[in-house]
């Protein structure tokens, strides 16, 4: 067990790295949970700190390189996304706001999300909070915005990879920087995560209704994982995801570089005669560029496109979502894009 002052040491050296290079604006995404709760509180002492050894252009010691930094802007502010979707989810966006501002962050914005129907509640939800803390960053001009999943969180998303079945890339588990995101607690684990937090955290009942996959992966199934196979079973997925994304990593800059795919058509024969795992890769691409949504695209998709190439017995199109199909004409795979 981890005491309080441990646990937050450990969140502020993990937050100290991935800021270690970025300059400006950093908001941190809070839900008023007990995770960033205490990346917030992290948040606020970093920047806190670093303003009262320098002034104006803010001057750092970069503790992995010795030398002095230079660094511009050093502000910190946060973000809650209210969804709308439950009775108090104005009063619980509000409560964050209040701890927002008595961290001293600022900006401190609530931004309403507009849920809508694809993927499922949850995957509807994730999409629309995304797409509003991206909005957010933008008009704030903020060049990171910090999300606080913990190597609990990456356990459960190699887990959940896994029973889907779909190869390297969902193996890869959530990458510590995409875009304007990062993910700066991934190699701290969830119960050190909450030990830092002193404010009051808000409990969603989400994360205990046992109708959501995530949750039984929590609740049930890496607890019995743990019980069988000794504990340093979280942090082992964690170090598989490390793995198979930098292997997805390679793999897809190779099939990038050799598609046979041209204006949406490839020769069969180049795609039978490939590994399965670029076959698998040219497919998937091409699909995407006949403007199927990347999250709609299964794995069983795939598999049909495949089929057109190795098991090859006159059937028809593929439908593929977003109104593309699949072919095989004289020889070659046509991907078609919604008409
Ligand atoms: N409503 C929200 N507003 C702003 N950020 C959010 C919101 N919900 C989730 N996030 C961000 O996404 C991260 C992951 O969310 P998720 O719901 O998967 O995690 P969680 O385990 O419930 O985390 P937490 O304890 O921080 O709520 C959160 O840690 C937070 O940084």
């Amino acid at each position: 067990m981890t005491g309080p002052s441990l646990a937050v040491a450990a969140v502020r050296v993990a937050l100290r790295r991935a800021l270690a290079d970025v300059d400006g604006l950093v908001l941190v995404a809070c839900s008023g949970g007990a995770d960033s709760l205490a990346l917030a509180e992290a948040l606020a002492f970093e920047r806190a700190s670093e303003a009262s050894r320098g002034s104006g252009p803010l001057t750092h010691r970069d503790d992995r390189t010795g030398p002095m930094r230079q660094r511009s802007e050093q502000r910190a502010g946060l973000v809650t996304i209210d969804h709308g979707l439950h009775a108090d989810s104005a009063a619980v966006a509000a409560r964050v706001v209040a701890q927002g501002r008595a961290l001293g962050l600022d900006p401190v914005r609530c931004e309403r999300a507009a849920v809508g129907r694809t993927g499922g509640p949850e995957g509807a939800a994730r999409s629309a909070r995304y797409a509003a803390l991206e909005r957010v960053a933008e008009q704030e001009g903020a060049v990171a915005v910090l999300l606080a999943h913990t190597l609990d969180d990456q356990a459960e998303t190699v887990l959940l990879g896994l029973a889907r079945g779909s190869g390297t890339r969902s193996l890869a588990g959530m990458p510590a920087v995409r875009g304007v995101f990062h993910r700066p607690l991934l190699g701290v684990p969830r119960d050190v995560v909450r030990a830092a937090c002193a404010l009051e955290p808000w409990e969603d009942p989400a994360n205990a209704d046992p109708a959501f996959t995530r949750t039984r992966v929590r609740h049930d199934v890496l607890p019995f994982l743990e019980s069988r196979l000794g504990p340093g079973v979280a942090a082992a997925l964690a170090r598989t995801a490390r793995a198979a994304r930098d292997d997805a990593d390679a793999l897809d800059e190779l099939a990038a570089a050799s598609t046979p795919f041209r204006d949406g058509s490839a020769a069969v024969d180049d795609l039978g005669a490939a590994r399965p795992a670029l076959r698998r890769r040219w497919l998937r691409s091409a699909a995407l560029a006949a403007g199927c949504p990347a999250g709609a695209l299964t794995a069983g998709h795939v598999d049909a496109l495949e089929a057109l190439v190795l098991r090859w017995r006159g059937q028809g199109p593929v439908h593929l979502p977003g109104g593309a199909s699949g072919a095989r004409a004289c020889g070659r795979l046509v991907l078609t894009p919604h008409r």
